[in-house]
């Protein structure tokens, strides 16, 4: 089982994304943040990119997407930005976290964290 990760913080994409009709007309800011499960050692091994999974690549995917998306929940966007990664880029597993800042003026932020696939088996260190 590996333990090593690739992480992403604070990636931020302006997006159509809510339930109710003035949030279809505009774009709203999320901040995304991704620890993803990937074994480095044919990376460090090679010190080659093509051995690596390529932080900037994943970045551009999902920027890329959620420009391109209109969900209402951001449920339905954590989901398929979940399967995007660990179907396009050879992930095992992953913790996304997505921050929607401007939905609630009260708070500082608000959103969800998912984990999938082996994000948290044979490693007691992440949760
Ligand atoms: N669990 C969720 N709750 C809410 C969501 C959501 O996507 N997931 N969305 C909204 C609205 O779109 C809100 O952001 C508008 O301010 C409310 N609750």
């Amino acid at each position: 089982m590996v333990s090593d990760s690739v992480f992403i913080t604070g990636l931020a994409v302006d997006a159509t994304i809510g339930v109710y009709d003035w949030e279809r007309t505009i774009k709203q800011r999320l901040v995304l943040d991704l620890d993803m499960c990937f074994d480095i050692s044919s990376a460090a091994a090679t010190d080659d990119l093509t051995h690596a999974l390529d932080y900037s690549a994943v970045s551009q995917r999902v920027i890329s997407f959620i420009e391109g998306s209109a969900y209402q929940l951001l449920e339905a966007l954590a989901e398929q930005v979940a399967r995007i990664i660990m179907e396009e880029f050879s992930v095992s597993g992953l913790r996304l976290r997505i921050n929607k800042p401007g939905a609630v003026p009260e708070a500082a932020g608000v959103g969800l964290v998912i984990t999938r696939g082996d994000y948290l088996k044979g490693d007691a260190s992440r949760g």
